[in-house]
């Protein structure tokens, strides 16, 4: 195994832009056609030739379908699913940060919220290998509803907090994270409830209704009133209280406006 720096590769005449073109990376300075405003992604490192690809996230509250519809979608063609990074919450090196988190939030909650960041991250950058990305939340969703969720609650002390929003408006500021469309499947808490029950995670059984209802109310917050955190792409609602068979017949009638979402 050879460790190499990029100090050492710099001195060897190499400069920042071509050690990050080959590991598939690139400072951006304008782009061509860009999802976002050219003075909000100049100056970010972004992965080379993806900005011509979809990136869809699918949004909601626990247990309120996301997996269900990614694994639904990911039957169709061109089409890669990123499923949230749950296994790896609930073990990193024989450790249960999620376990941790809900049995003592305020001692563990800054553990698990600072792995979730650096899982979706590592998500967010991780080459794509189909047209279009189907991906389930995002570090945006980790850090509005569930980071505010800790803190606005008295569960994160302010210092937890502060690191984690520092970290966040880091890796906003210096990285582009790409999305051309968010899908919110919208549930009632109750709905939640009952799915998360009948779904049986051991690390949720403690989850009571009210904790629902406050991580709906940060979601309709962001994604339905706008009035509470920055809103990266357009969204679509999906009233997702129905049954399974009704909600396929949902993801069908918008499966054209998800999967052209880059030309919206
Ligand atoms: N439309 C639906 N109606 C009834 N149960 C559902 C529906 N969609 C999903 N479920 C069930 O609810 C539970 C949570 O769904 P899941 O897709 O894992 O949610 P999420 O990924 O949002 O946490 C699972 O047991 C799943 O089988
Ligand atoms: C993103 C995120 C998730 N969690 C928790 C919430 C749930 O218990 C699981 C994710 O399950 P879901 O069924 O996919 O909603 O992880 C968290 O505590 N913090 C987070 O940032």
């Amino acid at each position: 195994h050879c460790a190499v720096s990029p100090s050492s590769l710099m001195s060897a005449g190499w400069n920042r832009r071509t050690w990050l073109s080959a590991g598939g990376f690139t400072l951006i300075h304008s782009r061509a056609r860009s999802r976002a405003p050219s003075h909000e992604t100049a100056g970010k490192l972004m992965r080379s030739g993806e900005d011509k690809k979809a990136v869809v996230w699918i949004e909601g509250n626990i247990a309120s379908g996301k997996t269900t519809c990614l694994e639904y979608f990911s039957k169709t063609s061109n089409l890669e699913v990123l499923t949230e990074p749950v296994s790896k919450w609930r073990n990193v090196r024989g450790h249960n940060p999620l376990a941790l988190m809900y049995q003592d939030p305020e001692r563990w909650g800054i553990t698990l919220q600072t792995y979730v960041q650096l899982t979706m991250l590592d998500r967010h950058m991780s080459p794509m290998s189909a047209p279009v990305r189907m991906m389930e939340r995002s570090i945006f969703s980790a850090k509005y509803i569930f980071v505010e969720n800790l803190f606005r609650s008295g569960k994160m002390p302010e210092v937890d907090y502060a690191v984690l929003t520092e970290w966040f408006d880091w890796i906003t500021t210096n990285i582009s994270i790409p999305v051309d469309l968010i899908v919110y499947l919208q549930t009632s808490p109750q709905t939640c409830h009952e799915r998360l029950m009948q779904r049986c995670r051991e690390e949720e059984k403690v989850i009571p209704l009210e904790y629902l209802e406050s991580t709906h109310q940060l979601y309709e917050d962001w994604l339905i009133k706008r009035s509470s955190f920055f809103l990266p792409a357009p969204v679509l609602v999906i009233p997702a209280d129905q049954d399974l068979p009704n909600m396929l017949d949902r993801y069908e009638e918008n499966r054209d406006k998800i999967l052209t979402a880059n030309n919206l």
